[in-house]
């Protein structure tokens, strides 16, 4: 199993106002797999995604990624995992707003061995000719596909993506959820989605949906539409 989560449990606060977020979630994900990961709002899906991407610690559980525990891993090894496995797509670009499109995915590209070629990939993205431009320069979509630049560069294994179209309109969100994808089969990424957008589980080959802290559906999608083929 490539990506594996056992019995992650988590709890901010302390005494009276202690809430447990993350009740014992049990979750493996293969390689190359695209899984969404619903639920209302408040029932623990970005607090899950920080914990894979090693943003944030479970109080207890482990994470396996191919069969090694990042509990097992040292600070130097975790902070490699961090850097050259994953990808990270917020729903707020986080974009460096004094640095231009090209240096702002360049920023990725100097954290991995054997990053993708970055004009190559600007061009891919339709960046190019906006890559000396800052990024309150562009639209929200262009400064997203500038965040998702920077995440693939990297050429990540995992890319996780937490609302990555929420701030966006529809046809844009489109656009983007059409290149991940595209991201996604190219390269093979393994993809953790979490968004509010129902109709998103259509393309997933996993549909996972959480509530109060726990995992209360998880199945395999048999009828994947493509990205045209969503509606909402
Ligand atoms: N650092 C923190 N300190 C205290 N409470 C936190 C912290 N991070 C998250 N929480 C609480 O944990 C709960 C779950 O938050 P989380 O952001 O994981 O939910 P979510 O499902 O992603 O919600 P949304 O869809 O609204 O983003 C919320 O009640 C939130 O207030």
């Amino acid at each position: 199993m490539f990506l594996e989560l056992s019995q992650i449990k988590r709890a901010f606060g302390e005494g009276e106002s202690r809430v447990e977020v993350l009740k014992g979630i049990d979750l493996q994900i293969e390689k190359g797999e695209f899984c969404v990961l619903l639920g209302p709002s408040g029932s623990g899906k970005s607090t899950l995604l920080n914990i894979i991407g090693g943003i944030d610690t479970a109080d207890s559980g482990y994470i396996s990624i191919n069969g090694e525990k990042t509990a097992d891993m040292n600070e130097k090894a975790l902070t490699k995992y961090r850097r050259k496995h994953l990808g990270y797509i917020f729903q707020m670009y986080n974009l460096i707003p004094n640095l231009n499109i090209k240096e702002n995915v360049e920023v990725g590209a100097y954290l991995s061995d054997s990053p993708l070629e970055v004009d190559e990939l600007l061009k891919t993205l339709g960046l190019y000719e906006h890559r000396h431009k800052l990024p309150n320069q562009l639209s929200g979509g262009q400064q997203q596909r500038t965040a998702i630049g920077r995440a693939l560069v990297k050429n990540p294994d995992i890319l996780l993506c937490d609302e990555p179209t929420g701030a966006l309109d529809y046809k844009t969100s489109k656009e983007i959820l059409a290149l991940i994808n595209d991201v996604h089969n190219k390269y093979g990424t393994t993809v953790v989605m979490v968004t509010h957008n129902d109709a998103i589980k259509n393309m997933a080959d996993r549909v996972v949906s959480l509530r109060d802290g726990m995992i209360r559906k998880n199945y395999l999608n048999e009828t994947k539409l493509t990205v045209d083929e969503l509606e909402w």
